[in-house]
């Protein structure tokens, strides 16, 4: 087990407000320092989500990526006895989860490339279970804190689902070919030693200190250049992506070669009807 509280770091308690929305299934927290925190909020069921749950959720993320004061998001569950126990299985039909009119959604799905390309680090915040669906969302985020009471699983196989996406391909890169399959094959549960021996999260502190670590690592964060932040968290994804992995990095150079004088020079020469005057830029080595 290791504890990170760097000394220089403030170690204050959060200060969290809540963000006022309609949420039913899930809380969206923020402090004044940048941090947000989304909660899945169905502890009676382990955090399972059902379609509203990952409709709130996407909403959320969405807010957080669009708020320019947020530099780093944690995604957690309520309570401490899960992160999220995966799709609601009470409400399972036969081409997905049901929602309030009958539509069967796997919308999870879409929160899942939503986590991955947010251009904002986003930490797992893991106490007790992240089984199935739940675990395939810890392992989307960019770090995952674990409390020495969590336990990781996927249970696909034993209830006839399985996520031959990121939940398999994206657990390969992070944990290895081998585990990969053990732990989709076998479907056994690990506890936080096993899944930090695997690097299957970054560390493990005890339960009581899961969100003043989780925070501490986010005020590290917040100091850092988030330009650098983002265009890292795009290239870590860009080879595994493919062209829409491109398309993300490519669009940071976009938008970085948009602030500059040369590109605004081609801007401002169509709208003042001018033929732009490229030569007083460098051409650089
Ligand atoms: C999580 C457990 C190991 C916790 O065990 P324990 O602490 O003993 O508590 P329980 O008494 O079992 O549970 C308490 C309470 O919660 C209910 N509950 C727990 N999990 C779920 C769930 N997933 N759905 C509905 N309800 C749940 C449980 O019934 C109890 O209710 P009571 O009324 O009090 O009896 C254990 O609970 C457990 O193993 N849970 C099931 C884990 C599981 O199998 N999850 C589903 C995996 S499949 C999946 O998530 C698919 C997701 C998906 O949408 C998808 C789609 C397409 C591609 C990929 C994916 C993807 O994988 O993401």
């Amino acid at each position: 087990m290791t504890s990170n509280v760097s000394p220089d770091i403030d170690t204050a308690p959060p200060v969290w407000q809540l963000v006022n929305k309609d949420y039913t299934d899930i809380l969206y927290h923020h402090t004044a320092e940048g941090i947000a925190k989304i909660t899945i909020n169905r502890p009676e069921v382990r955090n399972a989500f059902r379609p509203q749950t990952v409709r709130e959720l996407i909403d959320a993320f969405h807010h957080a990526h669009l708020d320019p004061e947020i530099g780093v998001i944690i995604f957690t569950g309520a309570g401490e006895l899960a992160f999220c126990a995966g799709g609601d299985q009470r409400i399972r039909g036969e081409a997905g989860y049901r929602d309030e009119s009958g539509i069967e959604h796997l919308n999870v799905l879409e929160l899942q490339r939503q986590i991955r390309t947010l251009p904002k680090p986003v930490i797992a915040m893991v106490a007790g279970y992240a089984i199935g669906g739940g675990h395939v969302l810890h392992l989307l985020c960019d770090l995952t804190i674990a409390a020495d009471n969590a336990r990781f699983g996927q249970t696909g196989p034993k209830v006839g689902s399985f996520d031959a996406g990121f939940g398999a391909g994206l657990m390969a890169r992070t944990i290895g070919l081998k585990k990969a399959k053990e732990i989709w094959f076998l479907c056994r549960q690990y506890d936080a030693a096993e899944a930090l021996a695997m690097g299957l999260v970054n560390t493990v502190v005890p339960l009581t200190e899961l969100e003043s670590e989780t925070v501490n690592w986010c005020r590290h964060m917040l100091r850092h250049s988030p330009t650098a932040l983002r265009v890292l968290k795009a290239a870590f994804n860009a080879d595994t992506d493919g062209l829409a992995g491109i398309q993300e990095l490519a669009g940071n150079a976009t938008a970085l070669f948009y602030t500059t004088a040369e590109a605004q020079e081609g801007r401002n020469a169509f709208l003042e009807r001018r033929t732009p005057d490229f030569n007083r830029f460098k051409r650089r080595p």
